[in-house]
């Protein structure tokens, strides 16, 4: 692994819907509410159902996600651009959110996988708590180390619930994270190329 992050092992087993739902009902409780008011009563159920699906990426693994590899001659930059993501901010536990652009240049070999496999691998990564640099990261030396490409860049641009809806409350703040690998990372001019294709909208 080549990232600042170690990549972490999938979890093991599923996520625990009874535990969940105890806890929020004991967070229902502490913040003053009455769990078994109508409108609550099943909440504690919904929460531990939502989470199970905002989670589901700590039980899946890289290559679980990219599985179509295939040979097609192209060495040149693939790009997907403006991947809608949504993620968990490990500090708060609120939504983070926004565009993930992943780009690579296939090794000699031409070694691809198809395009929606970028996206499934950016939404498994987003479905763990995450901060957006880990992310990007993860991200990023996935599509190195089962594409083994010339290069990868991954960027995201994402607005932070936890510093719009509560604390420094500044909503349209924008964090910006990049990933570079390989080519995007030694060659200025790929690298410039990359992000005038992911800028230029
Ligand atoms: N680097 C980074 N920081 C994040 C991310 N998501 C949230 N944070 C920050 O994590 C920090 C946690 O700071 P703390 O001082 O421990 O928590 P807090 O008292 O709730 O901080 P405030 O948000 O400033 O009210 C905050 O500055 C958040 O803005 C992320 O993805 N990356
Ligand atoms: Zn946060």
């Amino acid at each position: 692994m080549t990232g600042e992050f170690p990549e972490a092992e999938p979890a093991a087993g599923t996520v625990d819907l009874l535990r969940i739902e105890k806890a929020v009902r004991e967070i229902l409780l502490a913040i003053g509410e009455d769990p078994d008011r109508d409108g609550l009563r099943d909440t504690p159920a919904r929460v531990a159902r939502a989470y199970a699906e905002q989670f589901a990426g700590l039980y899946q693994r890289p290559e679980d996600v990219l599985t179509t590899v295939f040979d097609a001659g192209h060495d040149e930059i693939v790009l997907v651009k403006d991947i809608e993501m949504y993620s968990m901010c490990e500090h708060h536990l609120v939504p983070f959110y926004g565009v993930a652009h992943v780009g690579y240049i296939p090794n000699a070999d031409g070694r691809i996988t198809g395009l929606s496999k970028l996206a499934r691998l950016v939404d498994m990564f987003a479905r763990r708590p995450q901060v957006q640099e880990r992310l990007t990261t993860q991200i990023a030396d996935a599509v190195n180390d089962l594409l083994d490409p010339r290069g990868v860049i991954v960027v995201i641009e994402a607005e932070h619930l936890c510093m719009t809806m509560r604390g420094v409350r500044k909503p349209g703040a924008k964090t910006v994270t990049s990933a570079v690998r390989g080519d995007f990372r030694n060659r200025d001019r790929t690298r410039a190329e990359a992000m005038s294709l992911i800028l230029g909208r």
